[in-house]
């Protein structure tokens, strides 16, 4: 069974206020929008993602290398179809659609909705309104409501492809709550699975706490060590951390040999117990010949985000005597940011030397180690 997720990213976020749309907002410190992308595309079933971007912001997609982008439009409906055009040369048999402000979405409610859609054309989690339901004016109550049989309605909304995706083409009525509404307004059958407490959207300022406090709940931290250390050669400039630096000598490896990002790299592969460098690019494999060490580094780093983790901060020290680190640590700090697409200011770059005494003293390489934080919520 083919199965996409389509996450609407393109609001603006107005009752949330603040300086940036809430998706671009951060919870933990990762952004909402990269625990909802983690969250969608670390579910085994789900082959493909979809992340519906408001024009604006499609400079952000470089940070989702993983999902298809598509471009939103002025409403939630407008956007979600045009996650739905964005699959429709291959399409798939079903298709999940989420609201990037509902980054709590666990995988169990996911099951439940695939499992909806065995014996119908949707199915869409929802809790049973428990609270009693009044109507108001202004501030005084002017009537009450009978709750049985309401339900308040949550994402993923789950769809047999196909017939979503015509539901959308014909749907002439406006704008829509959601994806029920449209399924429904086109004759097609929508199970309710049980929704979560805990899948609350982001709505207004308030939410991120809450959000937060769920988070912290169950919250998996994880942290990796990495070392590594290669020898000098002739040569006029050593890699380290993505970054050219003049010296007398350059460093001797199979690919670039920077020694620093080789360290990071083990310390993000052992926080996600996934064995070591070597293990995913062989050096007996030519490809990796003096290949640039971004390709190892964005691998580790997209690993854990598939699984659902957020790289919370990273510390680098590189040991040598020579080079000087120091003038090129900002440069370097901005190359490590620029490839795991994280904040510089949760990537630190220091040295030290070894008082002239051992391999790294006597200058014959240059060593490094390296700590990697990895959550998830
Ligand atoms: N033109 C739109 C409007 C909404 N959405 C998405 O639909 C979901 C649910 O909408 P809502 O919570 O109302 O988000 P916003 O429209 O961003 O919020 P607000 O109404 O406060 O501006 C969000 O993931 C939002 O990004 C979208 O993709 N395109
Ligand atoms: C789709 C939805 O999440 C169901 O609860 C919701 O309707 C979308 O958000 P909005 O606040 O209604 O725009």
């Amino acid at each position: 069974m083919d199965i996409a997720a389509i996450i609407v990213a393109a609001g603006r976020g107005t009752r949330a206020g603040g300086d940036l749309p809430k998706q671009w907002r951060r919870l933990k410190g990762a952004r909402v929008a990269d625990w909802t992308v983690a969250a969608l595309s670390s579910h085994p079933a789900i082959g493909r993602v979809v992340l519906v971007l408001h024009p604006d912001d499609l400079g952000q997609a470089a940070g989702f290398p993983e999902v298809i982008i598509a471009t939103g439009g002025a409403t939630r409906d407008a956007s979600v179809r045009a996650g739905l055009e964005a699959l429709a040369d291959d399409p798939p048999d079903l298709v999940l659609i989420h609201d990037v402000a509902r980054p709590l979405v666990s995988a169990a409610l996911i099951d439940r909705v695939i499992a909806g859609l065995a014996h119908s054309a949707g199915a869409a989690p929802a809790l049973a309104v428990t609270d009693a339901l009044w109507t108001g004016a202004g501030d005084r109550v002017t009537g009450t409501r009978d709750r049985a049989g309401l339900f308040r309605a949550q994402t993923p909304q789950g769809f047999r492809f196909a017939a979503i995706f015509a539901a959308h083409r014909g749907h002439k009525g406006g704008p829509a709550a959601d994806d029920v509404a449209i399924a429904r307004a086109a004759g097609l059958d929508v199970a309710i699975v049980e929704g979560e407490e805990r899948n609350l959207k982001i709505t207004g300022p308030e939410d991120f706490a809450r959000a937060e406090a769920l988070m912290g709940k169950t919250m998996d931290i994880r942290t990796g060590q990495g070392f590594d250390v290669h020898a000098f050669e002739p040569g006029d400039r050593v890699i380290l951390c993505g970054v050219p630096v003049p010296h007398d000598r350059a460093l001797k490896g199979h690919s670039d040999a920077d020694v620093g990002m080789h360290a990071l790299t083990d310390a993000i592969y052992g926080a996600l117990a996934e064995g070591d460098i070597g293990q995913h690019f062989p050096p007996s494999d030519p490809r990796w010949k003096g290949a640039a060490s971004d390709i190892f580094l964005r691998h580790a780093a997209e690993l854990a985000r598939s699984r659902g983790y957020a790289i919370a901060n990273v510390d680098v020290t590189l040991i040598c005597e020579q080079p000087k680190i120091g003038p090129h640590a900002g440069a370097m700090r901005a190359e490590l940011a620029r490839i795991t697409g994280i904040d510089p200011d949760r990537i630190s770059v220091k040295a030290t030397t070894s008082e002239r005494l051992g391999f790294t003293g006597r200058q014959e390489g240059i060593a490094a180690l390296a700590l990697a934080t990895l959550v998830k919520a």
